[in-house]
Parts: structure tokens; sequence; C-alpha cells
């Protein structure tokens, strides 16, 4: 008998349509220990965010073949070891986006005109009006951070208030954002200018304490923050402060870096210019609905062996492929989130260049891995093998593929991305060497011969004396240990690139250190 566990609130509409292949048991409010008693005998398992479907509860669940995430966020099920064990995960990316548009739009509006703490004191027996003065949202500035799909509605929204749109969104295209009516700027200058701003990117690995002291200070007074993405992407105790000292005017958070938000937690203290909702933004009827069935058809379709629409892992491509490409796919993932990082500005367009032998192969399978290493800076672990070509379209994104098989440069062939951004374009050459061993084998045209590794430097320099003694003293003052050098150049004494594998990530304030070294015009930290 197939089954199915239903670990969070499902909509029925759900249920029965996983009834209608399986049996279904509902068993809300499992703590871990008991989740991972319970998965056991199960073929598929449907969450909301409450359930944390950790490596241990998928390996607890022998027969598990799917998982299905009622919603849109997979950060609370552990994608990379599901798809070791080759179970599919699979979301829904559109069924609650109006919702939390809607809840963003709600807390602004709450916000702005101090709903809450009205309704509290009229609801305490009081008639304040005068302490309850708010401001219009008419013709002031919404900053909007991810222009994704929920905030691009919320855009929309704001705009039919009268709100003038800036955005920030590293993944999109100004033609995507002429369309929108919106201002594509600097982080920085989105949360200068903005009168109030509001987060719809994902918690990756960059967006973690996204907004932390250095952005609330850049913050007008008047300003007001509003979080209904994820949490963590907020620094909840720079946030406090900020509310404390009244360096901005408001908040209004959905979201947590622990969930459910802890009893202690300070955010609960701050009186008068904080609202706390608790995980709301998809919590509509219809969201609910929309939600529930587009997971539980595809939980349905894959237990009757039907492939599924939106698979966050195990890409489409047959097993065949996969074998006999994955030293390449794997280059051109790499080369992707690689470039991604080198190229600062707004992604404008890339094109994947197959030369030599790889010319031959099938193009399409190098292409989507090239864009899902692009998009996984933005998307984490929510691009894929199925989405990447969609994501990068609705990103207006151009994607040109070339094959050149006149080029000779190494046995099996090279790949080259190029990727040109708002501020300029980059290019990078890999190939695969003997004992599938992965090269880049150049930056900009220049020659060198690195394999890509976790953390990396990469600068543009003039090639002269002292230059490297002056970066390698640097980071040892910042205690950042070097694994390897390598510099490429043309000619001598003219321009050069340099690629360093480090053992730590290179923070931010290091990299403007670094282009102060006199000769040293470019610096980039890249992370893979
Ligand atoms: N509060 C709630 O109940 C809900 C929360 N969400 C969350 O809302 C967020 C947005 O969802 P969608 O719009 O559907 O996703 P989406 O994938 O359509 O859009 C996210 C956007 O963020 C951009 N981005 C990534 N890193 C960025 C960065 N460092 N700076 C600026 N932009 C960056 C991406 O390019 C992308 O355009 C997700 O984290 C999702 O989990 C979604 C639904 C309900
Ligand atoms: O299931 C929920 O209510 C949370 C929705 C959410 O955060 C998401 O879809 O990313």
């Amino acid at each position: 008998m197939t089954k199915v566990l239903v670990s969070d609130p499902i909509d029925q509409a759900g249920i029965d349509i996983l009834s209608q292949v399986a049996h279904v048991d509902v068993r809300t409010g499992l703590v871990a220990e008991e989740l991972l008693n319970a998965v056991a005998d199960y073929d598929a398992l449907m969450v909301r965010s409450g359930t944390r479907v950790t490596a241990a509860v998928i390996d607890a669940a022998p027969r598990l073949k799917i998982i299905g995430r009622a919603g849109v966020g997979v950060d609370n099920v552990d994608v990379t070891a599901a798809t070791r064990r080759g179970v599919l995960v699979v979301n829904s990316p559109e069924g609650n986006t109006i919702a939390a548009a809607e809840h963003a739009m709600a807390m602004m509006l709450a916000l702005t005109r101090n709903i809450p703490q009205a309704h509290a004191s009229t609801m305490a027996g009081r008639w304040d009006r005068k302490r309850h003065l708010g401001n219009e949202l008419y013709k002031k500035n919404l900053g909007v951070v991810g222009l994704g799909k929920i905030g691009a509605h919320v855009a929309r929204i704001a705009q039919a208030l009268g709100m003038v749109v800036l955005a920030h969104d590293p993944f999109i295209s100004n033609e995507r954002a002429q369309k929108l009516q919106v201002r594509l700027v600097e982080l920085d200058a989105l949360f200068e200018e903005a009168d109030y701003v509001t987060l719809h990117i994902p918690r990756t690995h960059e967006t973690a304490n996204l907004v932390g002291e250095k952005l609330l200070k850049r913050m007008k007074p008047t300003a007001r923050l509003i979080n209904c993405a994820r949490g963590g992407v907020v620094d909840e105790t720079a946030l406090v402060d900020a509310l404390r000292n009244n360096t901005i005017a408001g908040a209004a958070l959905d979201v947590y870096a622990s969930e459910p938000l802890p009893a202690e937690s300070p955010l609960r203290s701050v009186k008068d210019n904080l609202i706390l909702t608790p995980h709301l933004g998809a919590s509509t009827a219809e969201a609910q609905a929309s939600v529930a069935i587009d997971v539980a058809e595809q939980i349905r379709d894959v237990l009757l062996g039907l492939p599924a629409r939106s698979a966050v892992n195990i890409p489409g491509l047959s097993p065949d492929l996969i074998e006999a490409l994955r030293a390449h796919l794997s280059l051109a993932e790499h080369l992707g989130h690689c470039i991604s990082q080198l190229a600062g500005g707004n992604v404008q367009e890339l094109e994947v260049r197959m030369q030599g032998e790889l010319a031959a192969r099938p193009s399409q399978p190098l292409v989507t891995a090239s864009l899902k290493g692009l998009l996984s800076s933005a998307l984490g672990e929510r691009i894929n093998y199925v989405n990447a070509g969609l994501e990068a379209k609705s990103r207006g994104i151009k994607v040109l593929e070339v094959k050149d098989e006149a080029s000779r440069d190494y046995s099996g062939g090279s790949l080259q991305l190029i990727c040109r951004s708002s501020s300029g374009f980059h290019k990078l050459t890999g190939a695969v060497f003997a004992g599938d061993e992965l090269r880049i084998t150049s930056v900009d045209s220049f020659p060198i011969s690195v394999p890509p590794s976790n953390h990396m430097l990469f600068t543009r320099h003039r090639d002269m004396p002292g230059i490297i003694g002056r970066l390698g003293s640097l980071l040892g003052q910042h205690n950042v240990n070097i694994a390897s050098m390598q510099v490429g150049r043309r000619i001598m004494r003219g321009d050069a690139v340099m690629v360093l594998s480090v053992d730590d990530p290179i923070p931010e304030s290091l990299l403007e250190d670094i282009t102060s070294i006199d000769g040293i015009r470019e610096a980039h930290a890249v992370s893979l």
C-alpha cells in the first residue's frame, strides 16, 4: 500500500488528491524524535514550513520517493541529502505569491498608520487620536530588495497606491525593470532613498544578515523596514538597536532567524514601532488551497510514475547523459557560479561557448548547468536543472549558445562563459583534465590554470614588482591563509590577473583594502 505522511496543516483539497492514489496519514506537530520514528513506512512526505526535513529524517525513510513542500522556500528541507538519496523534492513556486505580496503591503499599511497600536489602545478603553498620527504611502519611495515573483507583485500594488518604486536585484535585467516601471539601484542607494524598504529575497549564503547595522544606518530616521521573506536576512540584534534608538521609524517582520520566535527574543520587548506576525505570509485560504493542490498533484503524479512539474532537485536529464557529461556539468556550474560573483552588476546576457570536442556534445545540459551556477548566488538551492532556463528568461537574461568546433585548445574541448552585466563583462574558460579534474584555464583572456575551490580571490592589476608581496602581507595581516596563487599575463608589465585560493571567505571590508593597493584595479571574492 502506497503511504503518504502529511506532517504540517495542509488544505483538504490536497489531502483529497493524495487519497486518490495512497493511504494518507495527517500527523501534525510531531517533534523531531517522533518524526524520525514515524517516517520509516512512507513513500511520500508533504510539509509546509513547520517540519524540518533533515538528512536524519530522510535516512530514516528508506521507502521515501518524494518530499512535497506546500510553498516556495525549501530551506526547511535538506535538498542535498534528498538528492544524494535520489528523493525528489517538489514545491509550489507561485501558489502563494499573491498572499505573500499582500501580506507585505498589509504590514506596510499597518506600520505607517499604527493600526495594531491604535487597535490595542482602543480595545483598552482609550480614545487616542493624536498619538497615532501616521504617514501616507502616496508619492513615497518604496525600495524593493529582490524583484522576483513576490517583489514584482508588491511593486505593482505599490504603484497603484501612487508610490515610486526603486529596486535592487542583481539578477534582473534593465529591460525587465523598465517593463515593471521600476528604477534599479545599488543596495546602499536603495536604503538611503527609500521611505519604506521591503525584502523579497531568499536566504542564501550571500543574503544571510544582509540587512545589518551598516544598511540600517543608511536609512532615513523616518523610514520603515518590512521583512516577509526569510528570517536571517535581517540581523535581529542590529534591528532591535535601530528601533530602540529610533534610528529608523519602524519595522514589521513576518519571519525570524529562529522559528517559532523564541519567547525570550529581544524583538518581543520592542515597544511601539515594531509589528510582528507569526510567518503568516502564505496564510490565506486561497494560497493554502493553491499550494496544497499544486504539490499534491505532483506527489500523486510521481507516485504514478509520471514526471513532476516543479522539481527542486533531480534534473530532467537521462541518467546516461548525466553520467557522460558529469564532469563537464560540474565545470559549467562552477564557472557560472564564479562568473556571477565576478559580474558585480545586473546580469544582462550569458554567452555559453562549447569549444573543440565539446561542441560535438549535446549543448542544452551544459547551457542549463551554466545558468544554474549563474543563478545559484541569487536563488540558492531553489535553482535547478528544471527551472534554470525559465528563471533566466523571467529575469530578462539573454542566453547565447555558440559551438566553436574549430577551437583546439584542450583534448576533450573547453567551455567558455561570457557574462555581460550593467558593470561590464567577464570571460571565464575551463576544461576537464585527466582524472575528471576541473580547471579554470583563463580569466578575461589571461591564461591561468587553477582548480575551482571553495574560497577564491580574483584580482585585475598592473604587472609590476612588489604587488604580489603587498597583497600576500595584507592577507597575512588579516589571518587569511593562501592555499595557492597564480598570475596570468599576456605581456610583461602590462595588465594581469591573479587568482588565489584561500582557506576562508574574504570579508567585504578586506576587498576595499585590497583595491587600495597601488596597481590593483579590481578584486572579487568568490565562494563556490
Ligand atoms: N512569509 C511567507 O510566508 C512567504 C515567504 N516567501 C519567501 O519570499 C521570498 C521571495 O519569494 P519569490 O518572490 O517567490 O522568489 P523569487 O525567486 O521569484 O524572487 C527572489 C528574488 O530575489 C533576488 N535576489 C537574490 N539574492 C539577492 C540579493 N542579494 N539582492 C537582491 N536580490 C536578490 C533574485 O534574483 C530573485 O529575483 C523567498 O525567500 C520565499 O521563501 C514566499 C512565500 C511566503
Ligand atoms: O507554509 C507556509 O505558510 C510558509 C510559506 C513560505 O514561507 C514559503 O512558501 O516560502
